[in-house]
């Protein structure tokens, strides 16, 4: 709607308004006079006002639209007795001093590890995702059927309905909240920045709000990222390391969640960790990351395009397998000290960390390409072509000094054997190997 003018608002004072309003008049008077001018003015007073009505139409639907796909207005949430079982029977520990851990994008690569790691251990855990459509659903879903399987519920919603949340809290004293849900991906983020500001930063504010709100408030991990070291030029990437050159808007975002996590766990005493990925890969992995898709269109026979940076230089990156990843995970949720507040109140200083989660060895990508050739027994079609300028940076390698002082965080698996066990799982899944099919379930 446009906005009203107050009665009394201002208008601007001057020589130029009188004169105007006077050269007006006596224009006006003159058309005035007879029938016909009448008329006259008054269609195109009319024609003029169908115009403005039409412009602030288009105007209005156009925010609107952006509005309702970046931020949709939180749904009245009315939970029923069905619902609340499956939430609360999720939740159940099956070991005393078992954690309840609520797991955003639990459908999610890593979510869906993560979720299984913990509820094998026997702690509650639930799940919520959107079951977004950024790559395919159907995977999604195999996974929701994995954790199906071992009676982990997801709750089919996005984290930006704050209405579910208060009635999730209100339900649940969860322990620990592992928010894993966002946006990801380099490269998207130029075409669909939106989506970044959605889930990266307005869904963050909104868990965090549910998080300072309840009673007990729950410990927080989440996942950051190695794409916030940017520009930075010093190897390896220490925590310390400077922070402030994102080079994509997905970077930006991750940036910007650590220092909400700063706000929050400053004002209202939430223990928050981050936890800074470097390209974690594996089975069950996401299909818009180059391992994945590389082996797609390599059995496709279809030709990659294998990105160098400047000078011909390969890119590099310090790919971890996801097994490490969730032993970080979980050992991050294990040692997260209590968060102090409780009710939006703080009670005393909490815990606030920064970890990388890297493998510490950078594999180039045309390495990368050799290791799945051998394992997929086909031969790559290779275009070299020159980084575009989408967000890329040349190289990661993580310091992982500090994990392993406080998490004992201990990555173990190369990029040999972390490919040859996601190749095995690639055949599988798409029935490729029928051998391998059983294997599956
Ligand atoms: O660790 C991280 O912070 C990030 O890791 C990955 O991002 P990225 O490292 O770009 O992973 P890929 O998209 O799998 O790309 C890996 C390498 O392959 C290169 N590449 C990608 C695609 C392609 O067609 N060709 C190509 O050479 C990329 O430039 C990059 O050097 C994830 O996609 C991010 O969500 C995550 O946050």
């Amino acid at each position: 709607m446009p906005p009203s003018v107050p009665d009394n608002f201002p208008s601007t004072p001057g020589k130029v308004k009188m004169e105007r309003s006077n050269y007006f008049g006596r224009f006006a008077s003159r058309w005035h006079s007879t029938a016909s001018a009448r008329l006259l003015s008054c269609s195109a007073i009319l024609l003029a006002l169908t115009l403005f009505v039409l412009f602030r139409m288009s105007l209005y639907n156009g925010a609107d639209q952006y509005l309702t796909r970046v931020t949709p207005i939180p749904q009245a949430f009315k939970p029923d007795h069905v619902w609340e079982t499956q939430v609360r029977q999720s939740c159940l520990p099956k070991k005393s001093e078992g954690l309840i851990v609520l797991v955003t994008g639990a459908a999610g690569f890593v979510g869906t590890h993560v979720s299984l790691a913990l509820k094998k251990r026997g702690d509650g855990v639930l799940g919520i995702d959107n079951f977004n459509s950024y790559y395919e659903v159907s995977l999604k879903r195999a996974r929701q059927e994995l954790l199906e399987k071992q009676e982990i519920f997801i709750i089919e919603d996005d984290i930006n309905n704050k209405e579910l949340l208060k009635v999730l809290f209100d339900l649940i004293q969860f322990t620990h909240l592992m928010h894993l849900a966002a946006q990801a991906g380099v490269r998207y983020a130029m075409q669909n920045p939106g989506s970044y500001v959605h889930s990266n930063i307005a869904g963050f504010v909104t868990l965090l709000e549910a998080c300072k709100d309840a009673s007990p408030q729950p410990a927080i991990v989440w996942a950051s990222s190695s794409s916030v070291y940017g520009l930075n030029s010093k190897v390896p990437f220490s925590e310390s390391d400077r922070t402030d050159q994102p080079a994509s808007l997905y970077a930006a975002t991750k940036k910007a969640g650590e220092e909400i996590a700063h706000t929050y766990n400053h004002i209202y005493g939430l223990s928050i960790t981050g936890l800074r990925f470097f390209t974690v890969y594996g089975p069950w992995g996401r299909p818009d990351m180059a391992y994945f898709s590389f082996t797609r269109d390599i059995l496709k026979g279809k030709p990659i395009s294998i990105f160098q940076g400047a000078n011909k230089q390969d890119l590099a990156r310090d790919f971890t397998y996801i097994d490490d990843v969730v032993k970080g995970c979980m050992a991050s949720l294990d040692t997260a000290g209590k968060s102090t507040g409780s009710g939006g109140k703080k009670k005393g200083p909490a815990p606030l960390r920064i970890f990388n989660l890297g493998n510490t060895s950078p594999v180039t990508v045309p390495n990368l390409v050799s290791i799945l050739e051998k394992y997929l027994k086909v031969k790559a079609k290779k275009n070299t072509i020159k980084m575009p300028r989408n967000g890329d940076v040349p190289f990661t390698h993580a310091n992982v000094s500090l994990a392993h002082a406080q998490l004992g965080y201990n990555p173990t698996t190369n990029l040999d054997v972390g490919l040859k066990r996601f190749v095995k799982w690639y055949l599988s899944y798409h029935g490729l190997e029928p051998s391998l099919k059983s294997q599956r379930s």
